[in-house]
This record gives structure tokens, sequence and C-alpha cells, in this order.
């Protein structure tokens, strides 16, 4: 068996990251990879300009008790005259400083009484004034290349002015599930059957995580059925997760179907709980990995190994998200011969770490424990932990974005 950071790094190396680029239109840019960096072609702000709703003078004019004449009324978006000597421009928040301005007054700081105004406060030299480039500069490298664009990033792109952007094709992934026990959602469910939860579970996973789902299919447990299967995800499919039928069972067919459709083995079996029986193959080029069956070992081993994978296929800089660390807090022992992977919530605490409670149901069919929890603690492979260890902490926002 593979120990857990080995597959890990394996998994993650597994595919192909991507080549050609497509443009994405700015208004559906959020979730898309960027495929070249941005450098901005734009100061920002482009031009100095008020920070305040206030008046615009020059400095070196003030004198208290001087009252000054107001030359122009300039709302933003307008464009300021030059400002004479003595005199000031009425400003808003965001409109042009007038050439030859240095200063805003706030307007709570003075009175305007028949054109004239009279500055109750002495204002400090060049204050309430957001400098040209202050933010951003002409030239300045804004995202990186394989950047995943948020609300955040198209706010940086919108400001730029740009509507058209360089973007990684969405990467295409297959979903196939296994098994004459599953019936899917909306289907007639015969009394020896469950409804098939992985399915759509690993679709939402994969979609979350800005991937196209192209098809979740489901395959009987016969070689014929799985042939076919395979044929269609392999045509149209960069990626292919297969779940179930995987381990040692007499209709554990999936292995062998992949190696008859031409496929090779990589790796089989790691050192975790859950998710031992998980393995990884290669066919025309083309990565396929098998989740186990068991739906918390299915999503254990997506948030763990399969994501860094897909995240590097997509062109995504940061692959492997930042592990962390937290306090166990339990009544119980953990001690294990593979690496366990614990689904808990983590609490805020007034310390550093947060609390991690562990649900009080482990097993891999515990589907309840997936949406209780906020991720997963790692309990190092034959170490006892308990009540107050500091464990790595695995946050399913990070792990599953
Ligand atoms: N003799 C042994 N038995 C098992 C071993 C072992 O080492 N020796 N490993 C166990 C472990 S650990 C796991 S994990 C499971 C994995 O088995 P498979 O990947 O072959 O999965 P299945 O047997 O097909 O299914 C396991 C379990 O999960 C349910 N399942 C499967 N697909 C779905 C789905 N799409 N939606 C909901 N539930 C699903 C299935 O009905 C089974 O109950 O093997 C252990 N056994
Ligand atoms: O690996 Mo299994 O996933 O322990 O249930």
């Amino acid at each position: 068996m593979l120990d857990f950071d080995t597959a890990q790094s394996r998994l993650a190396q597994a595919g192909k990251r991507p080549e050609a680029a497509e443009t994405c239109p700015l208004y559906r840019a959020a979730g898309r990879v960027l495929a070249q960096p941005v450098v901005a072609t734009l100061d920002l702000p482009p031009a100095d300009n008020s920070a305040m709703d206030g008046y615009a003078i020059r400095y070196a004019d003030y004198q208290p008790g001087r009252k000054f004449p107001v030359q122009q009324r300039c709302f933003a978006g307008v464009r300021p005259q030059a400002l004479q000597e003595g005199q000031t421009i009425r400003l808003f928040t965001g409109s042009l400083m007038p050439e030859g301005a240095d200063t805003v007054v706030m307007q709570e700081d003075c009175a305007e009484v028949d054109n004239l105004l009279d500055i109750r406060l002495k204002p400090k030299n060049g204050t309430h004034v957001r400098r040209q480039g202050e933010d951003v500069h002409k030239g300045d490298v804004l995202l990186a290349e394989g950047t995943r664009l948020e609300a955040a990033h198209v706010a940086v792109l919108a400001s730029q002015g740009l509507v058209d952007l360089p973007v990684y094709p969405q990467l295409k992934v297959g979903i196939l599930t296994t098994g004459d026990e599953l019936a899917f959602p909306g289907q007639p469910r015969k009394t020896e059957q469950i409804f098939n939860s992985n399915g759509p579970m690993l679709a939402a996973l994969v979609d979350r995580l800005g991937a196209q789902v192209v098809h979740v299919l489901h395959a009987l447990d016969t070689p014929a059925s799985l042939k076919k299967a395979l044929a269609t995800l392999l045509k149209d499919c960069d990626l292919i997760l297969t779940v179930g039928g995987v381990s040692v069972g007499e209709k554990d067919l999936v292995k062998p179907a992949i190696e008859q459709a031409g496929g090779t083995l990589d790796l089989w079996r790691v050192c975790m709980k859950p998710g031992k029986p998980v393995a990884l193959a290669h066919a025309r080029h083309k990565p396929i990995v098998c989740l186990p069956g068991n739906p918390v070992s299915a999503f254990s081993v997506f948030a763990l190994l399969v994501s860094p994978l897909i995240r590097a296929m997509q062109g995504r800089r940061d692959i492997m998200p930042p592990v962390q660390f937290g306090c166990l807090k339990t009544a119980k022992e953990f001690k294990e011969t593979r690496e366990e992977f614990l689904r808990v919530r983590a609490i805020p605490t007034a310390q550093d770490l947060p609390e991690l409670i562990p649900y009080d149901k482990q097993g891999s069919g515990i589907i309840s424990s997936l949406p209780w929890a906020s991720g997963f603690a790692r309990i190092r492979v034959n170490t006892a932990v308990g009540n107050g260890d500091v464990v790595p902490y695995y946050d399913y926002r990070h792990w599953l974005a």
C-alpha cells in the first residue's frame, strides 16, 4: 500500500496541464482560470481625484478667516477648470482635482454662503486627495497566469476596462458509477437497492471546482456495461472518475475493464482511512481515478487526492491547498494502522487554534457526517491521538474549491 503523501503527489502529477487558451467574456469569467498574466495598461486611479465631498483649494492660499469665491461646481464625471488663485472649486467624491489645486477641505469643516467659502478648520496640506496610480501603476502585473478568477479578480479586470480574457478551456470530467444495487434519484428503487448518492455528489464536487461535468453514467456490474460506458467517457472527457467496484470482491470489475479498454494501472491502494482501495490508471493518455464506493470514502478521496489533480489539469497555480492545525476535542482515543481522516467540525476559539470535534459515527458509509463536518482531521498512522492533541486539519473551504 502506498503512503498517503506519495499518493497525493503522484495523483497531482497524473494529468497534463492545459496548453491551448480560449477567450471568455468578463461577465462569465468567475470560476475560469487565466491563461496569461494580466498587466495594467492604466494607472488606477487614472488621475488625481477627491476622496471627499468638499472644496478644492491651493494650500498656499489658505489664511485663517479668508473667504474663497466658488469658481465652479464640478461633479464626478465633469472636467474641472484650472483653479484660479485665491478661489475654490466645489468637488464631490471622485471629482477630478483641478489643475493648480492640491488640497480638499471636507464640507463638514467649512460653510458656503452666497458663493463664498469660509474654512473653519485649518486644512492639512494635500489632504483628501486620491493620487493617480496610488492603487495600480501602468505596467504592474495584476494577476498571474493560472489564477482562478473570483469576484475580487473580476473587479480588478473590469477596472482596467477589459472585456475579453484569455482563459484555459474548462476541464471535461466524466463520472461513472457502478453497481447493480443502485437506483438514481427519481427512478423506482427496489427493496434490495439504495439510491445512487455518489454520482450526484461527485458531479457537484467537480462543478464546484470549476470543471465541466460532461457525463454522469452508470454501469451495471458486467464487463459489457463497463466497457460501453468507459468508451463513451474516454471519447468525450479529459479526466474520468469511476466510483465503486475497485476493492477485492467478485464483482469488483472496474480495474479489469480499464485494462481491457487498453488502460494501464499506475497505482492501487493507499494507506488511508477512508479511501484505501483507490486506484489510478491511464488510458489514451487520460487519467482515470477509481474511487472507492463507500460515499464517505469517495468524498474524502475526491477532496484529498483528486482535487489537486483537477486543479493541475485546469492550469491553476495553487494546486495544493493549505493544511491548517486544530486541537482535537474528544472523549475517545484514535489510533489506526492507516492514515485516518476523521470528519470533524472546526469551532473557532479565543486561542490560536480551532477545536476539532469528530462526528460521533466515523464509518465510511455515514453520509450524514459529510454536511455536518467542516473538514478532516488527520491522525498519523500508528499514532495514538486524544483530547487536546494538535493535529493537521484539511478544511473543505480550501480542499473543495
Ligand atoms: N474483503 C474486503 N472487503 C472490503 C475491503 C477489503 O479490503 N477487503 N475494503 C473495504 C473498503 S475499505 C472499501 S472503501 C470498500 C470499497 O469497495 P468498492 O470500491 O469496491 O465499492 P463497492 O463494493 O462497489 O461499494 C462499497 C459500498 O458503497 C456503496 N456504493 C457504491 N457506489 C455507490 C453510489 N454510487 N452511491 C451510493 N453508495 C454506493 C455500495 O453499495 C457499498 O455499500 O470495500 C470494502 N470491502
Ligand atoms: O477505505 Mo474504506 O474507504 O476504509 O471504507
